[in-house]
């Protein structure tokens, strides 16, 4: 992966609070009691047991589904009383990649450029430099239906790069990569937090030792810190 030519934002902080957070699904309950802080700095991996509720938690922290309580706000705003201005700043990648199979991996990625708003002079350039930067670009005129699943999880990978919103929510993005490529996603996200960006990664897999460490096993309240940045122990759950 090159990210060379990919355009480098710099992020104002921003700091997403959640308080008193509760899930329920289907009716069942999941978690409740659920407060965190994710600011800029450093990007945070979610852990737990299968069930515990991560993915549940992405999905409400990307605006997807509401909780049976609590709240969410980004910069002190409630999600609930801008949803569009929260949304402008949340890129969710979950388990779908959401890849059209007869359109091209150029014009998949071309079309969520545009839904962005990348202006239409910029289209061509922005995508081959997102390609590029998950290694894609020499499958870039490949039906996606021709994709391996690790190149497709590359490909939702790539739309962070033409999205470029501050607070990243990746629900298992190593699924499919091979070694190298979950070594160069450690990087890119290394990269973002540099950049002033947020992350909050749910996965198996330890993708970086620099990451904090949220450890969900049940009802929780969990500190980030003002940088996303204190002693783990805070974070982690009994
Ligand atoms: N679509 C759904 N409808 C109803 N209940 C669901 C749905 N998806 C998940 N659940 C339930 O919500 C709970 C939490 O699931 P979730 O997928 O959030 O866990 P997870 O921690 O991400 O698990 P994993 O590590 O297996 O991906 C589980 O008990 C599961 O049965």
């Amino acid at each position: 992966m090159s990210g060379s030519v990919v355009p480098d934002p710099v992020f104002p902080a921003h700091r997403l609070d959640v308080t008193d957070l509760a899930c329920r699904r289907a009716g069942r309950p999941v978690f409740a009691g659920l407060s965190l802080s994710l600011g800029p700095g450093r990007p945070v991996w979610l852990k737990g047991p299968n069930g515990v509720g991560k993915s549940s938690l992405l999905r409400l922290l990307a605006g997807l589904g509401r909780p049976a309580a609590g709240t969410i706000a980004l910069d002190g705003v409630a999600l609930d009383d801008d949803p569009e201005g929260y949304a402008a700043e949340v890129h969710f990648i979950g388990h779908a990649e959401a890849l059209k199979p007869a359109l091209s991996l150029y014009d998949n990625t071309a079309f969520f450029a545009r839904l962005q708003g990348v202006a239409e002079a910029q289209v061509a350039e922005r995508v081959d430099a997102a390609l590029d930067t998950l290694s894609l670009g020499a499958l870039r005129d490949l039906p996606a239906r021709m994709l391996s699943s690790g190149q497709r999880r590359r490909a939702a990978l790539a739309r962070l790069f033409l999205a470029a919103r501050p607070i990243w929510l990746l629900d298992e993005p190593t699924v499919g990569l091979d070694a190298g490529a979950r070594a160069d996603l450690a990087r890119l996200i290394a990269r973002h937090a540099g950049q002033g960006g947020c992350a909050l990664i749910a996965s198996h897999d330890p993708l970086d030792p620099a990451m904090a460490v949220v450890e969900m096993a049940s009802a929780a309240s969990l500190d980030l810190g003002p940088d996303g940045d204190a002693d783990l122990d805070m974070w982690e759950i009994a």
